[in-house]
């Protein structure tokens, strides 16, 4: 078991450039964290100081309570955006070559190999150059090199970019497995169903600062849930002023309305539509993580 891993109060200038301006989470042993943000929002800057290819201005990484030092930092797998991988040297000797530089001897290595290869598809391409795969099956053999060493914390830029969904059913089931094991796992993506369906939490960052950090659910669920009503006439505007009805979009055979759950009664609600005529569709919607990203960074 690791302990979480904590980025506390990170900032980071590129010249006159803010990159990142106080940042500052937290993941969990066993949690999958999602790490979201427009193009240049700061998110591999984050992740390289976590690593500690970069250096930041001021803030700290810690794992557990212990600021990250050199040999903490070889207890995490990463796979950085820009890739950095040989492509003239073969697979299996290259991720045996990483698994040696962590310590490993050269029959454990040549084990973890043969595993992860196996695992992620890509066993029987060990003895061809990396530079000869598809970029999707680089970016296999990508995993298997910050996986090799059985890291402690996982820390992966856009690791699923370029993935067929075979490849990205293969990569989200080894992250869910690794954080069954109980280590921290980070990642950021662009895709943000997918996000929305692996992660346990996820930090939305704009212009380098956190701006929305927590539960999936928790936040979708924030600016209130949508209540769609088929059947009733628009001119009456029969939702205004009903407890926690926060906003009515009125057309001409759908009403939509902001609802705040805990207070509005869904029942009342219903009645009061009925009024107005026949009811064909009542239901309920959260906004999506994609609509809730929208939301976040455009404010
Ligand atoms: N070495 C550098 N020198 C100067 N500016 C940089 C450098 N690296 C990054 N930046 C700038 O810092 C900001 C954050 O970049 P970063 O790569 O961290 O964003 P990102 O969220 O990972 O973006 P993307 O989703 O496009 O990968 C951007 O404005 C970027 O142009």
């Amino acid at each position: 078991m690791t302990g979480e891993l904590v980025v506390d109060g990170l900032h980071k200038r590129y010249g006159d450039l803010v990159a990142l301006r106080d940042m500052t989470f937290h993941v969990s042993p066993g949690e999958i964290f999602g790490f979201v943000g427009s193009n240049g929002a700061g998110k591999s800057t984050t992740m390289r100081i976590i690593l500690g290819v970069l250096a930041a201005d001021s803030g700290e990484v810690r794992l557990g309570a212990t600021p990250i030092d050199f040999d903490g930092r070889r207890r995490i797998g990463y796979m950085p955006e820009e890739r950095g991988l040989y492509p003239k040297m073969k697979v299996g000797d290259q991720l045996a070559f990483l698994a040696r530089l962590h310590g490993m001897d050269n029959a454990t290595a040549a084990d973890a190999v043969a595993r992860w290869t196996q695992r992620l598809g890509v066993a029987e391409r060990v003895d061809d150059n990396v530079g000869d795969l598809s970029l999707g099956n680089q970016q296999r053999v990508q995993l298997a090199a910050a996986l090799i060493h059985d890291p402690a914390v996982l820390v992966l830029d856009e690791p699923f970019s370029g993935l067929d969904p075979v490849a990205v059913d293969v990569m989200s089931d080894v992250l869910k497995e690794k954080a069954a094991e109980g280590i921290p796992v980070i990642f950021s993506s662009h895709q943000l169903e997918l996000v929305q369906r692996l992660c346990d939490r996820v930090g939305i960052i704009a212009r380098g600062e956190m701006k929305a950090l927590g539960r999936v659910d928790e936040l979708r669920s924030r600016g209130g849930v949508t209540l769609e009503v088929s059947g009733p006439s628009a001119d009456s505007r029969w939702a205004d002023g009903l407890p926690g009805v926060t906003a009515a979009t009125y057309g001409e055979s759908v009403t939509e309305l902001r609802i705040d759950p805990a207070v509005a009664d869904d029942q009342a609600i219903l009645a009061a539509a009925l009024r107005t005529g026949p009811v064909h569709r009542f239901a309920t919607s959260t906004p999506t993580l994609t609509e809730l990203f929208r939301e976040v960074v455009s404010a």
